[in-house]
């Protein structure tokens, strides 16, 4: 960043050895998927799967769908998923990615035919011990326990815990919930377990799994044709190791019996998850892996002034637009700051790229949805003979969609790696240009601006 270095890795160096790309007719060259639905599911790195998806949208001029003001920064969560929750600025959408309660037919009437299903799941142990000390003074059911207490809850959760009221589904099969199942469904109707599993298996092309997040990046890399560079993330949204605690094996058990319809549908997507990447091989899986924490590590250091970042509470985060929410005065989440005197080297774009790429959820979702306004109210402008308020028409025919990201062919030598100098233009893709064919070329903008 600051002496115009670049990241020593090349798209050519990741697609050697992986038999799944060698195959592949003209690599590098497949159109990236741009359409994607991404269920944000609580408590499974749903924050760092979404900052990875806008980041992505604003980099290739996509269009986020984002909720109305009235909704929050959540489509109307725990109301069940409609579009009329989607701010009308943001439409029609190439990717969705902000919190929800799924509704397939819903969707499908927003989003493009060719639209790719997403989502992440977690180990029930570990998410349900996140959820009780996250939402322990939002969820009546956790607020009635005892000190909280995970123990007390689990030895009778049926004394706390009452199904119909305000922020249940937080304690109970919350994944489950999130999909647009029956948490309630009791664990004896095998018939209802074994169908909603089948059902989300045939709807989601992917199925991530929190503990294996870097591996889950890989497969999506491949499903989406994207580049490692569109797979660069920071952890968010993380509490500190005081707010944690770790478990028995009495207790998680204890949790995924609560919890059955959640630890089936882990067990089932789990499995599925290592199919798939025995598909693509593991050497090449690890190999992505490792690439993959290179770079992310190579990035770091380049916004964090050479170090690795440090992990900061809300109150040590100098720029409000860093400091991650804070459910209750019981739980930290931590987050970053970038160093004050670092902008000095920056190009603007260097720096919009690390700020973004540790903005947190509730912050990134308003500065996205200002742009996208922008963008919106621009291009309305360039068409005043566009009369009609697009919510008022049917949402798929409204205004002209994004096509899919082409890469192109490499860029000319003055801007190219192969130059040896490297482009310095800070703009960003011009506003106004839905229905323009984006070219990105082999190097995206993200590791460019570096
Ligand atoms: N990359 C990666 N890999 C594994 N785990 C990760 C990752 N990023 C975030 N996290 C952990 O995810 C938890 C936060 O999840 P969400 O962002 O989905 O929470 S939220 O529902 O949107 O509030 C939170 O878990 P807890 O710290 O146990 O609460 C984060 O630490």
């Amino acid at each position: 960043l600051h002496h115009g270095g670049h990241l020593s890795w090349t798209m050519g160096a990741f697609h050697i050895g992986c038999p799944a790309l060698r195959s592949h007719p003209a690599p590098g060259l497949k159109p990236k998927h741009t359409n994607v639905v991404f269920l944000k599911t609580h408590k499974t790195a749903s924050t760092t799967m979404q900052n990875l998806l806008f980041r992505f949208a604003e980099r290739n001029n996509l269009t986020a769908a984002l909720p109305v003001q009235a909704c929050g920064h959540q489509f109307c969560y725990p109301r069940s998923f409609t579009s009329h929750f989607v701010h009308p600025h943001t439409l029609p959408p190439n990717i969705i990615t902000s919190h929800m309660r799924f509704n397939k037919p819903e969707l499908q009437r927003l989003m493009p035919n060719d639209t790719i299903y997403i989502t992440i799941l977690r180990e029930p142990g570990s998410m349900f011990e996140s959820l009780i000390s996250y939402y322990n003074q939002y969820c009546q059911s956790f607020k009635r326990v005892p000190n909280g207490s995970l123990e007390a809850f689990l030895e009778e959760p049926w004394k706390y815990y009452q199904p119909d009221e305000k922020d249940s589904m937080y304690a109970r099969n919350t994944l489950t919930f999130d999909l647009g199942g029956d948490k309630d469904r009791p664990a004896k109707d095998e018939a209802y377990a074994r169908g909603f599993v089948a059902e989300v298996d045939r709807v989601f092309s992917l199925v991530m799994i929190a503990e294996y997040f870097d591996e889950s990046l890989v497969l999506l890399r491949h499903l989406l044709s994207w580049d490692l560079d569109d797979i660069l993330y920071v952890k968010l949204n993380m509490r500190t190791p005081s707010s944690k605690r770790s478990l028995t094996p009495g207790l998680s058990s204890k949790i995924r019996a609560w919890n059955s319809l959640d630890a089936r549908l882990y067990d089932h997507f789990n499995a599925s998850l290592w199919r798939q990447l025995s598909v693509l091989g593991l050497a090449c899986v690890a190999r992505e892996v490792l690439l993959l924490r290179r770079a992310q590590e190579s990035l770091m250091r380049s916004c964090f002034g050479g170090r690795m970042p440090l992990l900061r509470s809300a109150a040590q985060i100098k720029n409000k637009d860093l400091r991650p929410w804070q459910p209750s005065g019981k739980v930290d989440i931590v987050g970053y700051d970038l160093p004050v005197n670092l902008s000095h080297g920056f190009s603007s774009q260097a720096h919009e790229l690390c700020l973004k790429l540790i903005m947190p959820e509730v912050q990134y979702t308003q500065v996205l949805l200002r742009s996208q306004s922008l963008r919106y109210r621009r291009s309305y402008q360039l068409r005043p003979q566009q009369q009609t308020h697009p919510i008022q028409q049917p949402i798929r025919t409204v205004l002209l969609r994004h096509p899919q990201v082409q890469r192109s062919q490499p860029p000319p030598a003055a801007a190219g790696p192969a130059s040896g100098t490297r482009s310095t233009s800070t703009s960003k893709p011009a506003a106004g240009t839905q229905g323009r064919t984006t070219k990105i070329g082999p190097r995206s903008a993200q590791t460019q601006a570096l």
